[in-house]
């Protein structure tokens, strides 16, 4: 990891940036994927899937023997887990609704919100270098909640042409069961586009390596709309001199052990805990099975100390993270000053994997200093609300000089005639507005 003690404002830019990713050439390869595939449909996606998984697939659906396979396959203590996490999961969301109520705005004008589920999603389960069956919660329950008609999930298949059993299970268990064995930038366009297997969904949800995040933005430029880019893991951890080197250097490889391009940064306010620190993930590194991946993330990872925690408080706003642990003595007091974050997790005992598996909030986060404009996923995000309005005669009339005024000076005259003729006043094609913005 980069040591870099006491930044200057000048050096805050370089520190903020997130790796670097060729996108010429990424949204080149991606753009050619989507296009292939909205031409030539399934016969483009069986040969992305050779291309890029390699497996020779017969079918893109997962069938309900599969499906019922998987079911024996997943033990027992990990179905409990996953039910326990599925509670609080959807404890945590079904909280989330909050319909807005009828309202007269003034008298006889009422105006009122209804939240209306969006009919057809897709779910995208990152399954490169980890199955993440604890997605599947993290996008079908709110899904399912918030009362989606169609719910498509894509996930990339192994070399045997199988979705790990638990990404199946978890799916089944949320009733989710048009699985299709498709990953990557081609799970995207098929999704958006459709294709003789794969129904054609209205939003896109899940997070992904870059293919997949490259893809949703692209394809979320015409046809689709999505979730938000939610690429790469990150964490930022604010640490004081309370906080213990050990936990510290457990949540910054937690995150890197996600993949090459995770990044995981410390911001600390005591120069002693550096030292700590890197002992400490030293020696944790060495225990893990996927050594290799976190060590390459880690090359881009950084210790940043900033003896101020004003200033420290400042960057972390800057870097906007996916997940921000605070380890300090007034944690809670740092965590009301933070105002760009995806998730906050407070004190010694909230590490990241909490959220990540089973306290309830949602791990699909925006990433890459999204997090500065987006929301992570949560219930809305699976539905939009359309407003609607009733107007009496008497509230169109006590609106009507407003609406005439703003019309005419709009300069558009169909508008004010819509309440004219309401009210039965005359229009007079004589009355000159050709100027009217100006007046
Ligand atoms: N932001 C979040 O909320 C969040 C949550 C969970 C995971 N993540 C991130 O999701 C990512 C998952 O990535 P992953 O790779 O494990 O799985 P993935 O499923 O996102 O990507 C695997 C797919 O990438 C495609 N691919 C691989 N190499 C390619 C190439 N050279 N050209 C074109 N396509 C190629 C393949 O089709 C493959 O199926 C990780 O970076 C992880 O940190 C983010
Ligand atoms: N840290 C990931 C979100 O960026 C989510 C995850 C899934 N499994 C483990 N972690
Ligand atoms: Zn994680």
């Amino acid at each position: 990891m980069q040591i870099v003690k006491k930044p200057s404002r000048q050096e805050w830019p370089e520190l903020l940036k997130r790796p670097e990713i060729d996108t010429t050439s990424l949204f080149g390869t991606v753009g050619e994927v989507l296009e292939n595939i909205r031409q030539n449909g399934d016969k483009a996606v069986f040969e992305y899937e050779l291309k890029f998984d390699k497996v020779q697939l017969s079918a893109l659906q997962v069938s309900a023997e599969e499906i019922a396979e998987a079911e024996t396959l997943v033990p027992h203590l990990l179905k409990e887990a996953i039910s326990q996490a599925k509670r609080n999961i959807e404890k945590f969301h079904d909280a989330q609704n909050d319909e807005l109520p009828y309202m007269n705005v003034i008298p006889e004008v009422r105006c009122w919100q209804k939240r209306v589920a969006i009919q057809k999603v897709g779910l995208y389960i990152p399954g490169g270098t980890a199955p993440l069956f604890s997605t599947v919660l993290m996008l079908a329950i709110p899904a399912q909640l918030a009362g989606c008609e169609e719910i498509v999930l894509c996930s990339p298949p192994n070399a045997e042409g199988k979705i790990h059993p638990a990404v199946l299970y978890a799916a089944n268990l949320c009733g989710v069961t048009k699985i299709f064995k498709i990953g990557g930038a081609q799970a995207i366009a098929a999704m958006a586009y459709g294709t003789e297997s794969v129904p054609k969904v209205y939003k896109i949800f899940g997070p992904g390596n870059q293919y997949v995040t490259a893809a949703k933005q692209l394809v979320s430029l015409k046809n689709t709309a999505i979730d938000m880019p939610a690429g790469p893991s990150e964490v930022a951890i604010i640490a004081d001199h309370t906080a213990k080197p050990r936990y510290i250097a457990a949540d910054l490889l937690s995150q890197a052990e996600h993949g090459v391009d995770s990044q995981s940064i410390l911001i600390t306010t005591d120069e002693a805990l550096i030292v700590g620190v890197q002992d400490e993930v030293k020696s944790q590194l060495e225990l893990l099975p996927r050594k290799d991946l976190a060590e390459k993330a880690l090359q881009h990872s950084k210790i940043i100390y900033i003896p101020d925690i004003e200033e420290a408080i400042e960057f972390t706003n800057e870097y906007a993270p996916e997940h921000l642990i605070i380890m300090t003595h007034n944690y809670t007091v740092v965590a009301e000053r933070i105002v760009n974050a995806g998730s906050v997790f407070l004190g010694e005992y909230s590490p990241e994997s909490a959220g990540d598996y089973a306290s309830g909030t949602n791990h699909t986060l925006p990433t890459n200093g999204y997090a500065k404009a987006y929301s992570g996923v949560h219930l809305d995000s699976f539905t939009k609300k359309i407003t609607y309005q009733e107007l009496s005669r008497e509230g169109l009339s006590m609106l009507s000089n407003a609406i005439e005024i703003m019309a005419e000076n709009e300069g558009l005259i169909a508008h004010k005639n819509a309440v004219e003729v309401r009210l039965e006043r005359v229009y007079r094609e004589d009355d000159d507005y050709s100027d009217s913005w100006r007046r």
